[in-house]
């Protein structure tokens, strides 16, 4: 094994046993490790890194208590409206990084050159994933930033808005020719996602998969009909 593969383990191992924090007590996973609770402390701390052999052994025996999707459920709570705030689980930096370790794992065949993605909310998810991947990630914001003389631009109409939104990524953002992945939090009736995928119609960029935290209803399958790509969703609520 590489050097930075083992390295990659014991930290996976370390943001498992942090995840594993915020729903078990030191006394619990010291009963299910059988390590002492100042060990597993050290290692969450981020003070020592357990040793290649233990975290084999470790990583075996704590995947079975690790839900991704299921900790991604458990955070989302909907107000009386039906919404549900997602910084409940882009703010869990452990869970976004397992998440996006396994993610990245799926869609490093598809050898994307840069992460797309929305301002404001589909940022931490994508630069979670584009740190997995090695590459670069770019983002479309509502507004036309100062210090930027050429954007693309898309007019929407956001469902249940009935107003037009605009977004605009510089152009020195794609390349015609990049492979892109994009990336958002939560996906509904696909607008946002659409003007994405036509800024890199602009560009003369090639989107290449698409991935989301939450798809709400069959959308994330009609994107992967509809273009031919491959098209992930980490949850999928009903409509
Ligand atoms: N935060 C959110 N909650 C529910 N539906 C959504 N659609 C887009 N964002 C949403």
């Amino acid at each position: 094994m590489t050097q930075l593969k083992s390295v990659k383990e014991k930290l996976r191992l370390v943001n498992m046993l942090r995840l594993l924090k915020k729903s078990y007590t030191y006394e619990e996973l010291s009963k299910i490790t059988g390590l002492p609770i100042t060990v597993l402390n050290r290692y969450v701390r981020g003070k020592v890194l357990p040793s290649a052999e233990r975290t084999r052994a470790l990583t075996e025996l704590l995947s079975p208590y690790i839900n991704l999707r299921g900790e991604v459920k458990k955070r989302l709570k909907f107000d009386s409206r039906g919404f549900f705030d997602t910084m409940s689980v882009l703010s869990d930096t452990s869970l976004m990084t397992l998440l996006s370790e396994e993610l990245a794992g799926r869609f490093v065949d598809l050898n994307p050159d840069k992460i797309l993605t929305a301002a404001t909310d589909g940022i931490p998810f994508a630069v979670h994933i584009a740190r997995e991947l090695g590459v670069d990630v770019v983002y479309a914001k509502k507004k036309k930033e100062v210090g930027v003389e050429k954007f693309y631009e898309v007019n929407y109409v956001p469902s249940a808005s009935g107003s037009i939104t605009t977004l605009y990524l510089p152009t020195w953002a794609l390349s015609k020719g990049d492979r892109v992945l994009i990336v958002d939090d939560v996906v509904r009736s696909g607008e946002t996602q659409r003007a994405l995928l036509e800024l890199c119609h602009q560009a003369g960029a090639k989107p290449v998969g698409m991935v989301f935290l939450v798809s709400i209803g069959d959308i994330a399958e009609k994107f992967g009909e509809e273009h031919g790509i491959p098209v992930e969703s980490v949850i999928t609520l009903e409509r």
